[in-house]
């Protein structure tokens, strides 16, 4: 029992350790020894002495720890280099990770996203038309499977381009899927196995990026450059050093942004449609917030009707409040760090994880916490978060921003809701994710009124077996189309 070291989680087996327990159920986890310990403990994750720092200290110190102190590719690098490819992410130093952060963020521009709702808007549409499951005028359907499908083909036209996208319908659904399985939890640890699945991720690997590189090449000799996609950004794009983005980078880069949006989407707009089916009521009020501030005979969704439907956002930031795809963030201990406050010294042998998900469920900072609530982020409702009166409000005027090298990120280090992160690492993605959640939800709030198969409010529980927390499967919801 070191005094100098939090306090560590009781097990029987050592490398099992805690990892069953925890990898059940995280937040159950995190919640029962946060009463044992308080918000700083440790525990054994398949042999790795894992200390995890709830709270908003806990997320600062991790989220927020110098990158002399943190490091995060030494995690991740076993997991996403073999789905993503070399050189990329988590494949070179952090300096180039920000570097091809910049690259990325540059291209996500609201211009760009302006361009993508209509696209987002008809690949809703035309699916909930082609496909079988929504044929005539009621039914039951198993959602994940279809908001998976919705959110590949509007992450990939919107991200990826027509060219891509259009390839997804044959070769590519079925090569993302040999991809997919090598991103799983189990190759934290099996990476290296010459598992069956994991021959079938390096072959897939390698053809999708063949694709984008062989895209790359026609462009060329086409001399077409006039593409305001993702792809002719980072064409165009050059590193500080004065080098060009090689073509190999820029496919791997392409493949790890659609896996980011891939996971992160559809495990989101999947929770989205659960809790819509538990709140009928909630799903009347959308569409009547969209009639209010539409018209009634709903024209096409452009960008700005977005900000116009301050439910329809709420809807986004309610469900990643209790259900954000990434519940573990970690980072290797590079050199020992002392909690401040404390008498502990955090070892170089641990792994840290953050866990902002915790906070974001504490009755301290959001009223009833468990209950799913849109409204609770609108001015002066009583579930209003107390603290965080808006998470914005927070970020412009008091929280402290800086730059690592792709554009000004809040610290996040007094907000108890973090569901993309803050720092150094923090995503990329959040804007695009917003603009493409909110118009699939506007989209289906058109199409369809839903509820549960039993009529209940109940949610179904969550599978935290993937890499991404989702809903276990089947989550069946009554559908019956808007006439
Ligand atoms: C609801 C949607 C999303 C959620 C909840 C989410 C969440 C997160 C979180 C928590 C992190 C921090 C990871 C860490 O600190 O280890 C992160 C990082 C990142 N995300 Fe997202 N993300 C979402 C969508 C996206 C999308 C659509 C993209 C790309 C278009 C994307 C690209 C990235 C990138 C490039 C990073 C940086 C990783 C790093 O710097 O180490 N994300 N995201
Ligand atoms: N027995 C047992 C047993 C034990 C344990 C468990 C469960 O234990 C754990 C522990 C940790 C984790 C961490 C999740 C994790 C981290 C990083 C990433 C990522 F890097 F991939 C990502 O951030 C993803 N991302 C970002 N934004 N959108 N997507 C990303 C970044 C940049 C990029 F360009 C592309 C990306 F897509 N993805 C996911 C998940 C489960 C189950 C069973």
């Amino acid at each position: 029992k070191n005094p100098n070291e939090p306090p560590m989680v009781f097990h029987w087996f050592p490398i099992i350790g805690s990892t069953i327990t925890y990898g059940m159920d995280p937040p159950k986890f995190f919640d029962e020894n946060r009463k044992k310990h308080g918000e700083c403990f440790t525990f054994i994750l398949l042999g790795k002495k894992t200390t995890v720092y709830v709270g908003p200290e806990g997320n600062n110190f991790i989220l927020n720890g110098k990158i002399r102190d943190v490091n995060a590719e030494e995690i991740y690098t076993v997991l996403t280099t073999p789905v993503f490819g070399k050189d990329v992410v988590y494949d070179c130093p952090n300096a180039k990770l920000m570097e091809q952060k910049k690259f990325m963020k540059v291209a996500l521009t609201t211009e760009a996203f302006r361009s993508y709702v209509p696209i987002i808007s008809d690949e809703v549409t035309s699916y909930i038309k082609r496909t079988p499951d929504f044929k005539g005028q009621s039914g039951v359907v198993n959602i994940c499977p279809k908001m998976a499908q919705i959110t590949i083909f509007t992450a990939s036209h919107a991200l990826q381009g027509k060219e891509i996208r259009d390839q997804f319908d044959e070769k590519l659904a079925d090569l993302y899927h040999d991809l997919d399985m090598g991103f799983s939890p189990i190759n934290f640890m099996l990476h290296w196995a010459p598992l069956p699945w994991n021959n079938r991720r390096d072959h897939a690997q390698r053809t999708v990026a063949k694709i984008y590189m062989d895209t790359m090449n026609r462009r060329r000799a086409r001399g077409e450059d006039n593409q305001k996609d993702m792809m002719q950004h980072l064409m165009n794009s050059t590193y500080k050093n004065g080098t060009k983005v090689p073509d190999h980078e820029i496919a791997h880069m392409m493949i790890a942004l659609l896996m980011a949006g891939q996971h992160s989407s559809s495990s989101t707009s999947s929770w989205i449609m659960c809790r819509l089916a538990s709140r009928p009521d909630v799903m009347e009020a959308l569409y009547q917030e969209q009639i209010d501030n539409l018209g009634k005979d709903l024209p096409p969704l452009k960008y700005e009707d977005l900000a116009k439907l301050p439910l329809n956002q709420a809807i986004v930031k309610e469900t990643l409040r209790l259900h954000a795809p990434i519940h573990s963030i970690m980072r290797a201990v590079k050199s020992p760090m002392p909690v401040p406050g404390t008498k502990y010294v955090i070892p170089t042998d641990h792994v840290l994880l953050a866990a902002p998900g915790v906070s974001a469920t504490d009755s301290q900072y959001f009223p009833e916490p468990h209950k799913w609530e849109p409204a609770r982020w609108q001015k002066d409702h009583p579930l209003a978060p107390s603290i965080v009166r808006n998470e914005d409000e927070i970020n412009e005027e008091e929280e402290e921003k800086i730059d690592y090298g792709y554009g000004l990120v809040s610290k996040g280090s007094a907000s108890p809701y973090l569901p993309f992160g803050a720092g150094r690492h923090r995503c990329i993605g959040e804007h695009f994710a917003n603009v493409q959640l909110q118009t699939i939800t506007a989209e289906i709030v058109r199409a369809f009124k839903f509820r549960n198969v039993d009529g209940s409010d109940k949610v179904i529980g969550t599978d935290y077996a993937s890499l991404f927390s989702r809903p276990l499967e089947p989550a069946n919801i009554y559908w019956e189309r808007r006439n």
